[in-house]
């Protein structure tokens, strides 16, 4: 059994107040925080020092998901700041591996991302060298975009072989995450949510977050909330 986590995205936050914006999601598992280079995705948000400042301002453990070109030479950074999850993506590197080792050794958890039409077959055998598979349900790049169910059958495989002992790693999913969404993730085996819009753009950020828990948990029999 594993706790349904939510990790607000503060791509959906106003930046200007990020300390308040974390501060509106306390309860919240994990803070998912999307650096973006303008390169690997068409968009440009933020990098290691707002992160070095959140690192301050909040005691929600940092779920800093890397979409960015050359991650080998900048996720290293992220953990030795103190983030507690240094997520990156497959299809900008050749060597997964070498980077997910040194995130370890820096100290914090591995992540490895996959886009919406990348396959998660060829990564299979390198999972054990993670803690995490985030599958992105939209394309990377911007909030506020439609949820892909195609991309579930990614999370169930994962699943089945945590399932069976063969891996032990969290899957968590990314975009489009919301009240209409939720369960058919938490069904697939998802362990961790990303909600965006669904949570920043709630009246009551806190009471979202605990909306899409309590959804997740009752929709699937491998999760349970942990108080
Ligand atoms: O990484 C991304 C987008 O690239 C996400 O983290 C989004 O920020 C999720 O936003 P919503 O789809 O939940 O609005």
């Amino acid at each position: 059994m594993a706790h349904p986590m939510i990790a607000p995205s503060i791509l959906s936050a106003d930046f200007a107040r990020l300390a308040d914006e974390a501060a509106a999601v306390a309860g919240s598992d994990w803070l998912h925080v999307d650096v973006m280079d303008a390169h690997f995705v068409p968009n440009l948000t933020l990098g290691l020092p707002v992160v070095q400042s959140l690192l301050k301002a909040t005691d929600i453990p940092l779920d800093c998901h890397l979409m960015i070109d050359n991650p080998g030479r900048w996720a290293p950074p992220y953990a030795e700041a103190g983030a507690h999850n240094v997520t990156f993506h497959a299809e900008a590197t050749d060597d997964p591996i070498a980077v997910a080792r040194d995130i370890r050794a820096a100290g914090a958890k591995a992540g490895l991302s996959v886009k919406p039409g990348t396959p998660i077959e060829p990564y299979l055998e390198i999972l054990k060298e993670f803690d995490t598979l985030l599958v992105m349900s939209v394309e990377p790049g911007f909030g506020g975009q439609s949820f892909m169910p195609e991309v579930l059958s990614k999370a169930a495989a994962v699943r089945k072989l945590v399932d069976s002992g063969e891996l032990t790693l969290l899957v968590e999913i990314d975009g489009g995450i919301n009240v209409d969404t939720v369960e058919a993730a938490a069904e697939a085996g998802v362990d961790c949510f990303v909600a965006g819009s669904a949570v920043y753009g709630a009246a009551d950020p806190a009471a979202a977050v605990r909306g899409l828990r309590a959804q997740a948990a009752a929709a699937s029999p491998h999760l349970t909330i942990v108080q």
